[in-house]
């Protein structure tokens, strides 16, 4: 099985609601997102993905957040998701996985997971569920 993973950043505040401490202040954060997709076979350049193209769909993703107050996405409204690094890894993990499903329907690629860097020292990971297929 090969993976392949590229890094991206935006820049963005939140606060945590509810959170007992500082993080439920507003706030902001350079955060980092690495994308990592797996598969088994290479096309005729030697590769799973293109690092640039996989960077082009991060990036469309990432730019709805940068500059942001991300409480004020409606996926992250109050009685939606807490701006968590947690579900911030799990939202751009569906967003992300839409497109790769679309845009390579033979199923040769999958999404693997999704890790969001909140500091240098702090990081929440979503991964493809274990009994998810690469067709799932
Ligand atoms: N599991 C999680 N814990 C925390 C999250 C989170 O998203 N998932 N977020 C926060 C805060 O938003 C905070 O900004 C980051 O927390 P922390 O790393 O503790 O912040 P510091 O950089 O101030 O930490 P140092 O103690 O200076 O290393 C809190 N927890
Ligand atoms: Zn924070």
């Amino acid at each position: 099985m090969f993976e392949v993973a590229i890094k991206e950043s935006f820049a963005a505040a939140h606060l945590i609601r509810n959170y007992p401490g500082d993080c439920a202040r507003l706030h902001g954060h350079t955060w980092f997102v690495e994308v990592g997709i797996y598969g088994e076979e290479l096309d005729d350049l030697g590769m799973l993905i293109d690092f640039s193209k996989l960077k082009q769909i991060v990036r469309s993703y990432l730019k709805k957040l940068d500059h942001q107050l991300i409480n004020d996405l409606p996926e992250f409204r109050e009685g939606e998701l807490n701006p968590t690094a947690e579900n911030l890894a799990f939202y751009l993990y569906h967003q992300i996985n839409q497109v790769i499903k679309k845009e390579w329907p033979d199923k040769k690629i999958a999404l693997g997971w999704v890790k969001v860097w909140e500091s240098p020292t702090a990081w929440a990971i979503y991964r493809r569920g274990k009994n998810e297929n690469i067709s799932g």
